[in-house]
């Protein structure tokens, strides 16, 4: 970095001091907390997002979202040039600049990250980062800071797409770097194009469930709501209807995380509502749930979670590659050897994973976080993953589509209008359909939609694939929660020592018990995760557990 670029740096940092005795981590999904204590962290993230556009010599995408969080919150997170979750190696220099105390301080982590990373500034493009926030009343400002961090990187250019979902931005950073138009017609465009071919070759005489035909989508009253009210517009074949679109408080006894832990219908949502088919997305629209309301239960509803998403899309894709491999034998290449598997984490209920590895499917357990289900389904053909708090999407390897689209093109000249063709051209579609960069609510809605059409099942047939297992989660505060430290994909507690025993004393007084304690990345407490075969048990399993870890790690035990 020569002096002009120095001073610039230190002239922007200037302006944005770090908030005193707040310390910052990049967590399980960027940085969030109080929005009054983000613009330093903001604007020095990007910096980081320029930088990481020099690095790879691509655009990278910047979102300012607090996703679920009450509507005082904020965050920002970075895409890498995939669309996907900024690579983990980073993630310990996000922290250090969140965290250096001055201007000067800064400078020197920025010279040394650079040195290391080899990052110059000579003989590259500019960087270029595509800034986008949800409907907070706070995103403005830190938009605003995040513009002048990208931009005390000389050279460095800041494009804001607006309000926008999460999805949205992460697919137009994904389709920029294809060298495709990233905008947010182009996104509704493919969208709703791959829709109407599904909706295209559903077989003859499929219609609309034994539902209403109405859909009935809960916005969470966030930007999620708003695009589908934009959206729905330019869906042929499907009805739908958005309540919670932004006039009320975001998130507040609305939205996907709300519905999917309380297991309650959302404010607008009632007795009117029994029988209809509803969906509920969070509030930057990455997390998708469906419900529908029990006649006379205080609003308690039936809950078709993420698992449930995932079991769909599961049934669905093989489906359609066992349509494909009719006659066809073992073939050494192409698609007929398609891999295909599906990513959970610990929190997936138990019944779902019986029931797809029930299903003939690989089922791989990844630790919590969207970025390590991510990954690990980008190893497959088809990579199927999902929280059971409804974030997931589909994966489809390169290679794969390739050779589909080359069989498809056969097929189209050999056996127009076959079995095997439609097959071929649905797989294509839900390529297209469904979002490649990150889990998407919008486009994990239409996909469902459309796969319920195509099954002729309503809602409750579709909740019949099984039967949950009932489960508790409870939070426990404690006085450091990093005291507990796991081991395979967060089922195993191996510090501090003993307590995985006392766990496996408690879990094994239940018939079916599952068990398991972790530290949140999103806040400051110990989960606990029980299942069992009734309520009841399942609610003393995690009560008990619980009480273990207050024991272990709690207030009390440091006295
Ligand atoms: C049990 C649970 O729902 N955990 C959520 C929550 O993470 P925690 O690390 O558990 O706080 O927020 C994450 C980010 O949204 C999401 O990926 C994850 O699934
Ligand atoms: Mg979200």
């Amino acid at each position: 970095m020569n002096e002009k670029q120095q001073s610039l740096l230190l002239e922007s940092a200037a302006r944005f001091p770090p908030p005193k005795g707040v310390k910052l981590s990049y967590g399980t999904a960027g940085f969030r907390a109080d929005a009054s204590l983000l613009e330093s962290t903001v604007f020095r993230v990007g910096i980081l997002a320029a930088l990481r556009s020099l690095k790879t010599g691509s655009l990278i995408g910047l979102m300012i979202t607090a996703s679920h969080n009450q509507v005082s919150d904020n965050g920002v997170k970075v895409a890498d040039p995939s669309g996907g979750m900024l690579t983990q190696d980073w993630e310990p220099f996000a922290d250090a600049i969140a965290n250096a105390p001055d201007p000067r301080s800064l400078l020197q982590l920025i010279t040394e990250f650079m040195k290391n990373e080899d990052i110059s500034f000579e003989g590259r493009q500019p960087a270029e980062v595509l800034l986008g926030r949800d409907t907070r009343p706070s995103g403005e400002a830190l938009l605003e800071a995040a513009k002048q961090g990208i931009t005390s990187i000389v050279g460095a250019i800041a494009t804001d797409m607006g309000v926008v979902t999460t999805p949205q931005l992460h697919w137009m950073v994904r389709a920029r770097n294809r060298g495709m138009e990233a905008s947010e017609s182009s996104y509704f465009h493919q969208l709703s194009s791959s829709f109407r071919c599904l909706m295209d070759l559903k077989p003859e005489g499929s219609r609309n469930h034994g539902d209403d035909d109405k859909l009935v989508v809960d916005g969470a009253d966030g930007v999620g709501g708003e695009k589908l009210q934009q959206f729905k517009k330019m869906l042929t074949g499907l009805c739908i209807e958005v309540r919670n679109q932004g006039d009320g408080m975001l998130n507040e006894g609305v939205g996907a995380d709300y519905v999917q832990k309380e297991k309650v219908a959302p404010r607008g949502f009632g007795p009117a509502d029994v029988g209809l088919r509803c969906a509920s997305l969070d509030g930057d629209a990455d997390r998708l749930v469906y419900f529908s309301v029990i006649l006379n239960k205080n609003n308690k509803i039936e809950l078709v979670d993420g698992d449930k998403i995932l079991s769909l899309f599961a049934f669905f894709i093989k489906e359609q590659l066992s349509i494909l491999n009719e006659g066809e034998g073992k073939k050494e290449n192409g698609f007929y050897q398609a891999h295909l598997g599906v990513v959970q984490t610990a929190y997936a209920n138990g019944a779902s994973t019986d029931y797809l590895k029930e299903m003939g499917l690989e089922v791989v357990l990844t630790p919590t976080g969207v970025k390590y289900l991510h990954e690990k389904a980008a190893e497959f053909d088809i990579g199927i993953y999902f929280e059971a708090n409804g974030h997931g999407t589909i994966l489809f390897s390169e290679a794969f589509l390739c050779g589909l689209e080359a069989t498809h093109k056969t097929l189209l000249s050999i056996s127009e209008g076959s079995a095997k063709q439609k097959a071929a051209s649905r797989l294509l579609a839900v390529s297209q359909l469904i979002n490649q960069a990150v889990g998407d609510a919008l486009s994990g809605l239409l996909l469902v939609e459309v796969i319920l059409q195509y099954m002729g099942w309503s809602i409750h047939r579709w909740n019949e694939l099984y039967h949950d297992l009932p489960s508790r989660q409870l939070k426990v505060k404690v006085v450091d929660r990093t005291a507990v430290v796991t081991a395979n994909a967060e089922t195993v507690a191996v510090q501090p020592i003993g307590i995985q025993e006392a766990i496996n004393a408690e879990i094994a007084k239940y018939p079916r018990g599952r068990c398991f304690i972790r530290p949140s990345g999103t806040e400051d407490v110990i989960r606990v995760y029980a299942e069992a075969t009734t309520q009841d048990a399942a609610d003393a399993l995690a009560a008990s557990v619980a009480k273990l870890v207050d024991q272990h790690l709690g207030f009390g035990s440091a006295a």
